[in-house]
């Protein structure tokens, strides 16, 4: 345990002492911002890769005889997954759009906060290119010391970000001994709160005004299965508080609810489902609904697919009229919201802050998984 503590009372005491004598960072190395995410097939051919990646991963789904069973569901799936790829465009924007954001983000924090700069963002992937140790050999070359793990789902779930800290532990000899900290939710950041609002602003301007307030605003989120609620799993609290916090700020002029899409396999999901919750509000008489992604910041096949092309269609066939709320994919408000949440981090930890909000550190009343408790303690040493 000593080499630990000395080693983090070392890192606190530097800092202490640039932050007290405004010392510039040493050299050009620039403060890594890793961009954390599943990921999605780049091209159609690329979709079984990312199918027996994301099967093979037993912090979201684990199987017996993992390594067995995930190539042969993977093979399986793949011709219908690919069908949904293809009709999206031959692809998911998720690379496309996480170094847009990346980037943008990374200008707008060298101003926002000099001290660490120069600021470079860095897009690590779970399930495809570029995987996490690509981006820690890009990092290696480009001699990167210290860097804040910037999960990019908003709301916090084992399943997904728990996934990719979970592998980044696993991965950390790959990074040479580089200084952490993790930004783990920021699900109700007034700045992601705004740039969801202003998307659903939009969509409503679509209807006639007079109807405008009998709209029904459907807050859509991938489902997690029971048995990761049950855990103790704190997405499906977190993407609430999220609604909630969308609904003030909308200022609670319309109904709406929060529903459950992309369930997958027999067992029981969060719900209601999206497509039943439609198919509800047919049956109840509304004729008026937005749609709107919460749980994801780019587009993929969930909005661009199963959103659009499945459930708008078939509750057009009910007599409802669905406009779906963009996605945040471009949008400069959110862009300045990443930049305001990693100049905030960035920030406290120069000013003594711990490397992980203190909610990173408990674990699922219900967790079984020894990595989380690995992971957890080796981003509370700032990876050390
Ligand atoms: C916050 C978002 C997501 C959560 C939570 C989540 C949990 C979760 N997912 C699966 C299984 C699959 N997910 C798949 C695709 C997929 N999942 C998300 C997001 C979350 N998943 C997205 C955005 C995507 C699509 C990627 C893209 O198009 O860019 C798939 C593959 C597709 C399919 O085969 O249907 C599976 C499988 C589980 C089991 C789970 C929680 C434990
Ligand atoms: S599953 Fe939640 S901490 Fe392990
Ligand atoms: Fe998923």
């Amino acid at each position: 345990m000593m080499p630990f503590k000395t080693s983090t009372a070392t890192r606190a005491l530097a800092r202490s002492y640039a932050s007290l004598h405004n010392v510039p960072p040493a050299g050009k190395s620039p403060t890594a911002i890793v961009m954390l995410n599943m990921g999605g097939p780049a091209t159609v051919p690329e979709t079984h890769d990312f199918l027996k990646n994301l099967f093979s991963d037993g912090d979201l789904i684990p199987l017996p005889f993992q390594s067995f069973l995930a190539p042969w569901i993977a093979k399986r799936r793949t011709p219908q997954i690919e069908a949904q790829y293809a009709a999206i465009g031959g692809g998911s924007p998720i690379l496309k759009w996480s170094e847009h954001q990346g980037a943008g983000m990374a200008q707008l924090l060298d101003e926002l906060h000099p001290e660490t700069a120069p600021h470079k963002s860095y897009v690590a992937f779970r399930y495809v290119r570029p995987l996490t140790e690509e981006t820690a050999r890009q990092m290696q070359a480009d001699g990167v010391k210290r860097a804040v793990a910037f999960t990019q789902y908003p709301q916090y779930s084992c399943s997904t970000t728990g996934s990719s800290l979970n592998e980044l532990f696993r991965k950390k000899d790959n990074f040479g001994g580089i200084e952490w900290s993790v930004i783990d939710r920021w699900g109700t950041h007034p700045g992601f709160v705004e740039a969801v609002s202003q998307n659903i602003e939009a969509a409503l301007q679509k209807f006639p005004e007079s109807a405008r307030g009998d709209t029904v605003i459907l807050f859509s989120a991938h489902s997690l299965p029971m048995s990761v609620v049950n855990r103790g799993d704190p997405y499906v609290l977190e993407v609430s508080a999220s609604v909630a916090a969308v609904m003030a700020r909308l200022g609670n002029n319309n109904p709406y609810r929060l529903v459950w899409q992309s369930q997958v396999g027999p067992s029981a999901w969060m719900g209601p489902q999206t497509n039943d919750a439609l198919k509800g509000m047919a049956r109840l008489g509304k004729k008026q609904v937005v749609l709107v992604p919460i749980a994801f910041t780019s587009d993929h096949i969930e909005t661009l697919y199963e959103l659009d092309h499945e459930y708008v269609r078939e509750a057009e066939e009910l007599g409802i009229h669905v406009e779906r709320a963009e996605s945040l994919n471009g949008s400069p408000v959110f862009i300045r919201a990443l930049a305001d949440i990693a100049a905030k981090h960035l920030k406290d930890y120069s000013a003594g802050g711990g490397p992980t909000s203190v909610q990173l550190g408990l674990r699922c009343p219900g967790c079984k998984n020894a990595t989380c408790g690995q992971q957890k303690s080796w981003f509370a040493r700032g990876g050390a």
